[in-house]
């Protein structure tokens, strides 16, 4: 019935589609493939910055960096991708083959993940880095040619199956089309970090990056195979030649005839573009104005994404340093990212139903540009939100030694209190199994340390930038032991463990997680990563065990220390004591939620308005021109986190969010001034009466005999006509 409507009328739809609803079928198997290119997107992101930092360890600067070059790359694509689908492939066969390149670059990231490939030594860490990296650098390339190339293709391959009356129905399919996206994207940032923080490998078991890499691979998959599906139904317009191209040489023509006539008797144009009247048409000429306006406005607005983009990043990383535990639910630095499209669910049918039918009842014209506005105050807002959060999070960081200093802690393994000198301090009475309070700071080098009654003096060694642990014997004439502790928060929120025996004989200690190994009398055993949560440690000396059972917050650092009292076969919890190194993490994640609610508020302002407000300034045959310039701002955006943090080097992270909030405070004072004095158009109005004059105006010139000079302008111009009539009902 109505399923095979006439494209050009489209009363119905396009294409082969059936309708359901007075929607086509097809847009269903664009909106799934949206929804799971969207998973496998944002899921591979969510890890991304964990991955880079620890799997190939890389420090924080380079991680950020490399995330942003990469998100980056991502909105660089999307030029790319509209040139081939206008003047080559056409978009069905453009989001086919760039997804096939993007499902490729997914596999290469999950296989550079798999640690035992180069695991030859099989001591869980990779022998051979550069291959792990070279893949993962192939695969992330491959991924920022499909995902940016198929995302100015997709949308607008979706707006194409519906005819000219379907404007209603192609609002709603662009509103779930953001909906879905957020979806997608909320999935997989709960599920990717939650397959990462799984052991998984052949030889030694690691946290599964491939996993959290080789489902969005999957979902990517999936992708390709529902929108192959829906091919039968699709409506596919032919490729109308580049306009780009047609725009550039436009451009180009205008500048070289307005040098070639740039002595004073030649009259002065209303505008530059004016100059290419010789040659094109004038419809496009208005039209490239009007694109030329609107990109005009796109110059400050890459600074929202600077801000915006940093979720995935720095956020997370200040996530790992902050506490997780939420009663019944124990969230992952990397899961706080899932706060954004839970709130883009709820706030944009909330700001679309009742803030802003609200705000009009008000009297007040809240204009796109004004939304736009509020948006990018609304992100620096939740700068200044990370900053506050950042200051607490200092306020709790143990203070680690400089590279010219030394820090030293003590701990008496005897049964017997001890004194002890320190230079520049008064004398400290250590009790029997306890140890100093925190660490006490010196220049590194050598210093003496006065002991007991009668008085023995021994010199040790600091080592410079160190932390360290002097284990003082039971018998002072022993030989004194130090340890090298932590000089930085154990990662990923992780506690670091170790245990010193005060024991005359070996003690095993293992976990469910650990194993600390045979510790020797005296002695101290490595560090062991353990996760948050209760741990029950069992300790062992031949046949004989005992438990010790404590509970652990994030980010700690402890020393156990086993009492040379200590009774196997017992209960043997009193018989050892927690010495705390590093204290757990005790700015709780929730703190967050503020600086996520004020980014996805100033988003839905910003981005969701954004969108709209390109595609209804954009004239018709330009609406991918401008989408692919919006997505520019993002890539341009995230360059500059890359500028400024470098540049920047600031080494207080939370003086770094200010600078950030303060840059775009700036940016959203130009940009409303540039906003003020733009005015609205409606391009389909102005595109008409050109239409209508262009006609008229060759009725005329038929009816007159022509002068030579004239005419040959005027077929220039008929040509330009012609084929911009030719490409435009095609369209229709
Ligand atoms: C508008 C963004 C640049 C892109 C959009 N992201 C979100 O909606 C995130 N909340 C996307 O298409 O991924």
């Amino acid at each position: 019935m109505a399923d095979k409507e006439d494209p050009k009328n489209g009363k119905m739809g396009k294409g082969k589609s059936k309708v359901v609803c007075g929607y086509p079928l097809s847009i269903f198997f664009i909106v799934v493939n949206e929804f799971c290119e969207r998973f496998s997107y944002y899921g591979m992101r969510a890890v991304l910055v964990l991955y880079f930092k620890y799997f190939l360890r890389w420090d924080d600067d380079l991680a950020t960096s490399i995330y942003h070059t990469f998100v980056a790359l991502c909105y660089l694509t999307p030029i790319l991708g509209a040139i081939v689908a206008d003047s080559w492939l056409g978009k069905f066969k453009t989001i086919i083959y760039l997804s096939i390149v993007y499902a490729v670059g997914q596999v290469a990231m999950a296989v550079s993940a798999i640690h035992d490939i180069t695991d030859s030594d099989r001591d869980g860490t990779p022998d051979s880095m550069t291959f792990h990296i070279v893949l993962s650098m192939v695969g992330l390339f491959l991924i920022a040619l499909g995902t940016g190339g198929i995302k100015p293709c997709v949308a607008a391959f979706g707006g194409d199956q519906f005819g000219e009356h379907q404007d209603r129905q192609r609002r709603t399919f662009f509103s779930v089309f953001y909906l879905c996206i957020n979806g997608g994207s909320l999935l997989s940032t709960i599920i990717t970090p939650v397959l990462r923080a799984q052991e998984c490998g052949i030889y030694s078991k690691q946290k599964c990056y491939s996993l959290a890499f080789g489902v969005p691979a999957a979902l990517m998959v999936v992708a390709l195979v529902v929108f192959i599906i829906g091919s039968g139904m699709y409506y596919k317009a032919e490729p109308q030649g580049n306009i780009m191209l047609d725009v550039c040489k436009c451009i180009g023509f205008a500048i070289k005839n307005r040098y070639r006539h740039r002595s004073k008797q030649y009259p002065k144009r209303q505008h530059w573009m004016d100059w290419a009247e010789e040659k094109y048409d004038k419809l496009l000429i208005a039209q490239i104005k009007m694109v030329l306006k609107v990109l005009f406005l796109y110059i400050p607005l890459p600074m929202f994404w600077t801000l915006f983009d940093q979720k995935g990043s720095r956020w997370t990383l200040q996530a790992t340093t902050m506490d997780g535990n939420f009663g019944a639910l124990v969230i992952q630095p990397d899961q706080m990212q899932t706060v954004n499209p839970i709130l883009i669910l709820t706030l944009v049918p909330i700001m679309d139903s009742l803030i802003y039918p609200l705000i009009k009842k008000c009297g007040l014209n809240f204009t796109p540009l004004k939304r736009m506005t509020v948006g990018m105050l609304l992100a620096a807002i939740a700068f200044v939100c990370a900053a506050l959060v950042q200051i607490q999070i200092d306020k709790t960081l143990p203070t680690f030694p400089s590279t010219s200093q030394s820090q030293l802690k003590l701990l008496n393994m005897g049964s017997n209190s001890v004194t002890v000198k320190l230079p520049g301090n008064d004398a400290l009475i250590l009790p029997a199994a306890q140890a100093s309070n925190d660490y006490y700071m010196f220049q590194a080098g050598q210093i003496d340390i006065s002991f007991g009654n009668p008085e023995m003096t021994k010199p040790v060694t600091l080592g410079s930038g160190q932390r360290q642990t002097l284990l003082i014997p039971s018998t002072l004439s022993d030989e004194l032991q130090m340890t090298n502790d932590l000089t930085s928060k154990p990662q990923e929120g992780n506690n670091a463990i170790r245990f010193v025996n005060g024991m005359k004989t070996a003690v095993n200690v293992s976990t469910a997680a650990a194993d600390f190994g045979l510790i020797e009398p005296f002695y101290y055993s490595n560090y062991s990563q353990i996760k948050n949560g209760k741990a029950t440690f069992t300790l062992r000396s031949g046949s004989q065990s005992c438990e010790y059972s404590t509970n652990f917050g994030f980010g700690s650092s402890y020393t156990f220390f086993i009492h040379s009292t200590l009774v196997f076969g017992s209960n043997c919890q009193d018989s050892v004591t927690a010495v705390e190194d590093i204290k757990p993490n005790s700015v709780h994640m929730a703190l967050q939620i503020p600086q996520y609610f004020f980014i996805t508020a100033g988003e839905v302002m910003f981005s969701v308005t954004g969108l709209e407000f390109s595609y209804s300034q954009a004239p018709s045959n330009m609406k991918a021109v401008l989408q692919a310039g919006w997505l520019f701002t993002v890539a341009i955006g995230n360059f500059i986190v890359l500028i400024v943090a470098e540049l920047a080097k600031i080494p207080k992270q939370w003086a770094e969010y200010v600078l950030f909030a303060s840059l775009l405070v700036a940016v959203c004072v130009i940009f409303s001034i540039m906003a003020y004095f733009y005015t609205y158009i409606d391009p389909t109005e102005i595109e008409a009466q050109f239409k209508k004059k262009i006609n008229e105006d060759d009725e005329d010139d038929k009816s007159k005999p022509g002068k030579a000079e004239v005419e040959m302008v005027k077929r220039d111009s008929i040509k330009c006509h012609d084929e911009y009539d030719k490409a435009t009902q095609t369209k229709m």
